[in-house]
This record gives structure tokens, sequence and C-alpha cells, in this order.
């Protein structure tokens, strides 16, 4: 009666593709539900069809879990209820904006919204404040970090701490942060950010760092050290650097599921989500992926869609596993079924913005498909 009844069958799916158990052996006539959740095992996250779940030996040492992410997404979001008020369903803010890039930060702002958080702020320098703010009005967009060249030395301190204080007014409203997306690499800035940082994680809030902002962490690990609210999302480039500097060698596609996980475990309690052909997350426990084809154009922007997108889903998730969870649920990590949930939804989008747009798919085509890919998942109720 239990195993037949849908509360079963949710928690099996969420737990099958999360926890680190041995592949189930494949569907017999009875059809566990275990079966058909897993395949034995499969060569490469590219030969992963669309949609399938399975148990891959992607990577090669250690089962890599294609996690059930339509699953994820269906269980982590939260129906449309009308008594609620805004802001619950997730306020969100970008810490980035500089100077040269304008774009990013208002790209992973967007996504929030049109994925469905109710407000989206953006903490960017004065020079791209105006800029982004003309990109849309939905965003609440405060110009308040400063680059070197605009503060003098004898200032520092005193701007350093003006501009914390004025952050810090704002974070405890804020459900998850997303540090990095167009922050440049100014050292002022930077240093500003940590601060920032270490102020968002003595209040608790989930932090995803992301673009320059892993280029701050791993100079500064102990940003992050032991954080196990904070997600980080590197790119190829991002990822080889962090291992660099925390494994002290080079990528190893050979051990990479061992090595995504160590590298968890030294940096100590934080979440990575490894983007690329496949987004594999690792929080040190287990490593799932999400392989669905997105689209094979790779123009710039589309980590700043996931960076957005993860911020929201996490702080669902978290919300989830507080308050609706079955019990069993409540041992899965929010932050790997925020990424889960994100990359898949990103990946979604990317799809049908390629089908509209072919080799002119950009960023912005992208997001115009967050709410479709959601809606075909998870439909929204009247
Ligand atoms: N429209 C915008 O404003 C955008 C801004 N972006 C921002 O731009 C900033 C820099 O991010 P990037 O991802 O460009 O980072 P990087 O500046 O590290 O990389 C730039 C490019 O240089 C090349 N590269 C970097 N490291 C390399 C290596 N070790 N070997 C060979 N080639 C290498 C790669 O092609 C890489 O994409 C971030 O703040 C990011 O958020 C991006 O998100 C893209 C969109
Ligand atoms: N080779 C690939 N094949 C399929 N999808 C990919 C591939 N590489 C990246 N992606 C997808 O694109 C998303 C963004 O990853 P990417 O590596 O482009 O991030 P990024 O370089 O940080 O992006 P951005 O330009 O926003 O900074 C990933 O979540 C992944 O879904
Ligand atoms: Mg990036």
């Amino acid at each position: 009666m239990w195993a037949a009844s849908p509360a079963f069958r949710r928690q099996l799916v969420l737990l099958r593709s999360l926890l680190p158990s041995p592949p189930s052996p494949p569907p017999s006539s009875s059809t566990s539900v275990a079966g058909r959740f897993f395949a034995p095992s499969c060569s490469s996250p590219s030969s992963t069809p669309s949609g399938s779940i399975r148990a891959s030996h992607a990577m090669a040492g250690s089962a890599v879990y294609e996690a059930d992410a339509e699953a994820v997404v269906r269980r982590i979001t939260p129906p449309l209820d009308r008594s609620r008020h805004k802001g619950q369903a997730g306020k969100i803010a970008v810490i980035g904006g500089c100077r040269e890039y304008t774009g990013a930060p208002y790209f992973a702002a967007i996504s929030a919204l049109k994925v469905g958080a109710d407000l989206s702020h953006v903490f960017c320098t004065k020079d791209a404040a105006t800029v982004i703010k003309s990109y849309s009005p939905e965003l609440i967009v405060h110009p308040i970090l400063e680059e070197s060249y605009s503060v003098r030395d004898d200032e520092r301190a005193s701007v350093s701490s003006k501009i914390l204080t004025e952050v810090a007014k704002w974070m405890e409203r804020f459900d998850c942060i997303v540090v990095g997306p167009g922050l440049g690499r100014d050292p002022f800035l930077l240093d500003c950010v940590s601060n920032i940082m270490k102020h968002a994680r003595q209040a608790n809030i989930p932090t995803v760092v992301d673009g320059d902002g892993l280029f701050l962490i791993t100079n500064n690990l102990g940003l992050v050290e032991g954080n196990p609210l904070a997600i980080l999302t590197p790119n190829v480039y991002e990822y080889k650097r962090l291992v660099q500097k925390v494994l002290n060698c080079d990528v190893n596609e050979e051990t990479a599921a061992e090595q995504l996980t160590l590298l968890c475990q030294k940096i100590g309690g934080v979440t990575i989500m490894r983007k690329g052909k496949a987004d594999v997350i690792s929080d040190g426990k287990t490593v799932t992926q999400v392989s669905t084809f997105g689209s094979p154009r790779r123009c710039g922007g589309q980590g700043d869609i996931l960076s957005g997108s993860v911020a929201v889903f996490t702080s669902w998730a978290r919300h989830f596993i507080m308050s609706n969870a079955e019990p069993t649920e409540k041992r899965v990590n929010p932050m790997t079924l925020g990424c889960i949930a994100g990359s898949l939804l990103l990946r979604k989008a990317a799809s049908l913005a390629f089908e509209k747009s072919k080799r002119s798919t950009v960023t912005t085509g992208i997001i115009e498909f967050l709410g479709k890919s959601l809606e075909d998942i998870c439909p929204a109720e009247h």
C-alpha cells in the first residue's frame, strides 16, 4: 500500500537519484520502482538520451548518478498560492556589474525573476548601475560598489565600511545571493566584496559563487571554507584554477568524480557544480549529474542564467526541505537540489531557444524560454 503511494515514489525518485547507493538491477517484470529510475551504466554523458534517468559511470572510478531532474523541479517548485504575499517566492541579490560587464549581472538577476523569484536586486558599481537599470525596470539596482580608480587611497577604509553598511542593511532580506557575475577583478572592489561575503556567511545566507567571484575565492579560500551554504559554479577554466590551487594538481578526467568529491571535501562542506557537457554536482558526499542536452551554441552568458536560476531553486529547495519534505527527503542537501533544478531549466530553455534561432541563439533568447521550460515541467495552477 505504502510502496505504491505517490509519496513513496517521490521519495525514491529523489533519494535514488541523489544518494550514493549502488545502481539498481534492470527492471524486472514486476518493475520495481527503483528499476525504472536507473539503467546499469552508460559510456558517457553525451550518450545519455535526453530525459532518461540513468546511473552513469561517465567518469571512471566512481558512479555518477544522473539525477531525475524533472522530478526535483516538480518537487521543490512552490505552488502559486493566492494567499502568498510579495517576497515569499524568493528575494535574490546579485553582487556584480562593473565598467566592463553589465550583461552578466543583468542575465543572472533577470533569470532569477523569470524563474519565479518575487524580487531581484543587483549591487554593482555606479558606472554599471544606469546601464543595468536601463535594460530592465524589473530589477532593483544599487549603485554602491567602487573600483580603485574612483577612490583615493586615504578614503578607502571609510568607503569600504560605507559599502558594507549599505549592503548589510539589505542582507537579511535575501533568500540567496549570487556573487561574481560581471564583478571584474579590481582589487579594492574585491576586497569590499570579501567583506560582503563574510557578512552573508554570518547571516546564514546561501551564496552562489560564479565568474569573478570564483577568481576571488580561489585566492581567498577562507571565504568559503567550511560553509555548507556556499555553491560554486565553475566553468572549465574556473574549475581548472580551483583544482590547481586546492589540490595542487591538474584536472584529471580519468578520476574526475573522485577529484570533484575531494575538492569539495578539501574546501570543506561546499557544493560544487562543475559546468560542461554534463553539469556534475557534488557536496563531497554524492556525485550527481544533469546531462539533458541543451544547445550546441556556447554564447557567453549561459552560466549567468544558471547562477540566477540556481539561487532561486536553492531557496525553494531549502524551504521545501524545512517545511514540506517527507522525513527521508530531509536528508537530501538542498544545495544539490538547487543545482540540479537550475541546470535542467537552463538546458531546456537553451534547447527551445536553439530550435527557434539556430546559429543566432543568444543569451537573451534563452532567457525568454525559461518560463515555458518551467511550465512544461511544472504547470502553474490557477
Ligand atoms: N555579457 C557579459 O557581461 C558577460 C560577462 N561575463 C563575465 O565576464 C567575467 C569573466 O568571465 P569569463 O568566463 O570570461 O572568464 P575568464 O576571463 O577567465 O575567461 C575568458 C575567456 O578566456 C579564455 N580562457 C580563460 N582561461 C583560459 C585558460 N586557462 N586557457 C585557455 N583559455 C582561457 C576562455 O575562452 C574564457 O572563456 C565574469 O565576471 C563573467 O561573469 C560572462 O559571464 C559572459 C557574459
Ligand atoms: N560542452 C557543452 N555541452 C553542452 N552544454 C554545455 C557545454 N558547456 C557548457 N554547457 C552548458 O552551458 C552552461 C554554462 O556553462 P559555461 O561553461 O558556458 O559557463 P560560463 O563560461 O560560466 O558562462 P558565462 O559566459 O555565463 O560566464 C552549463 O550549465 C551547461 O549547461
Ligand atoms: Mg561564467
